[in-house]
């Protein structure tokens, strides 16, 4: 018999999803008439129906259309309220969201206003709907380190609410080490590391990504799994990778779900979780995803369990925080019979 709908799926930890990757058409379209922009599609359907990717550069194509929406305090409000509600129907307990401010700059939105606008949300998530945040400002790869080093001493100027900084957008052909600098300044600042490697590109970024930004915790990483060594460190290391399996099939870095190495990445032992990336864009938040790849492999709910628990182990949150987290997973766990 099914389980009733509250326990259905792990609570969980949502570790990679892009604030901007949340836009809904609806809301676009409603922030875009209320902003007086003009989106290049006729209406919401029209949008949805174009979400469909031949890689990850013609999704950043429409990612970054979609963004020109939001252009006010309120904007960035509505729409981090708006991926909270939705996150807690998934069963999210703790979301560490990431945005891309270079994004935002680039257009003429002050950074006070989308700094206030989602921080102001999240720091009445836990009262308001009893789900934990933690921010996380991500750089944009395809762009001049310098750029990126701004942009921090900026956030850091401001006092802005994140926990870490990340790396995003076009991976091929930027290699992470080229964010030396920007990392290292950010941990002297006592930020958190996370990067994107290994998505489109090599194993090889992966390790670079651990080795020069000394990187705490891999986003995709799916290349991995090409270099033996690689997987028996991160192994011993429990490094946490926070993988999207339904990202990586839209955007065709795999084929089909069949195909994609999460099956071998578990077996080997890798401390990984799944997550939604940008929900709407490729058509599953994380409860969706969690559906798809319990069909797909036939996960059991022991396995679907670990998925949860890693996603808690990864987190940057204080370790009794994550202990606390780890019994409701071990209860959902154990209700299952
Ligand atoms: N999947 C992804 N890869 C790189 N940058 C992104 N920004 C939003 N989604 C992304
Ligand atoms: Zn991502």
């Amino acid at each position: 018999m099914a389980d009733p709908v509250p326990t259905s799926r792990p609570p969980r930890a949502e570790l990679h999803v892009h604030l901007e990757g949340t836009l809904e058409p609806d809301l676009a379209f409603g922030l875009a008439a209320r902003n007086g922009v003009t989106l290049p599609y006729s209406g919401p359907e029209r949008l949805r129906a174009a979400y469909e990717f031949e890689d990850l550069q013609s999704f950043l194509d429409l990612y970054t259309a979609g963004m020109s929406a939001l252009r006010t305090e309120a904007d960035f409000a509505e729409l981090t309220r708006a991926y909270l509600v939705r996150a807690v129907r998934a069963g999210v307990r703790h979301a560490e969201i990431s945005f891309d401010p270079q994004a935002h700059l680039a257009r003429g939105v002050p950074l006070e206003a989308v700094v206030g606008g989602i921080a102001g949300v999240l720091e009445r998530s836990e009262a308001d709907l009893g789900i934990s945040t933690l921010l996380i400002a991500a750089f944009h790869r395809d762009r001049d380190s310098a750029d990126a080093l701004d942009v921090l001493e900026r956030l850091l100027a401001m006092a802005a609410p994140i926990v870490g900084v990340g790396l995003d957008n076009a991976e091929a052909g930027h290699p992470p080490g080229l964010f030396e600098a920007v990392y290292a300044r950010a941990a002297r600042a006592g930020l958190r590391l996370t990067a994107h490697a290994g998505e489109e590109g090599p194993a090889a970024y992966v390790r670079e990504a651990l080795d020069v930004l000394h990187a705490e915790r891999i986003d995709h990483g799916l290349s991995v799994v090409q270099d033996p060594d690689l997987v028996a460190r991160v192994v011993a290391q429990q490094i946490p990778f926070t993988v999207c399996p339904v990202s990586n099939v839209r955007l065709r870095a795999v084929p089909s779900l069949a195909e994609h190495p999460l099956p071998a990445m578990m077996e080997a032992g890798m401390l990984v979780s799944i997550h939604s990336d940008d929900p709407p864009y490729f058509g599953a938040y994380v409860d969706e995803v969690d559906d798809a790849v319990t069909a797909a492999y036939g996960l059991t709910r022991d396995q679907r369990a670990a998925l949860a628990a890693a996603s808690f182990r990864g987190s940057f949150l204080a370790p009794a925080r994550v202990d606390a987290y780890l019994a409701e997973v071990e209860a959902w766990r154990t209700a299952g019979g």
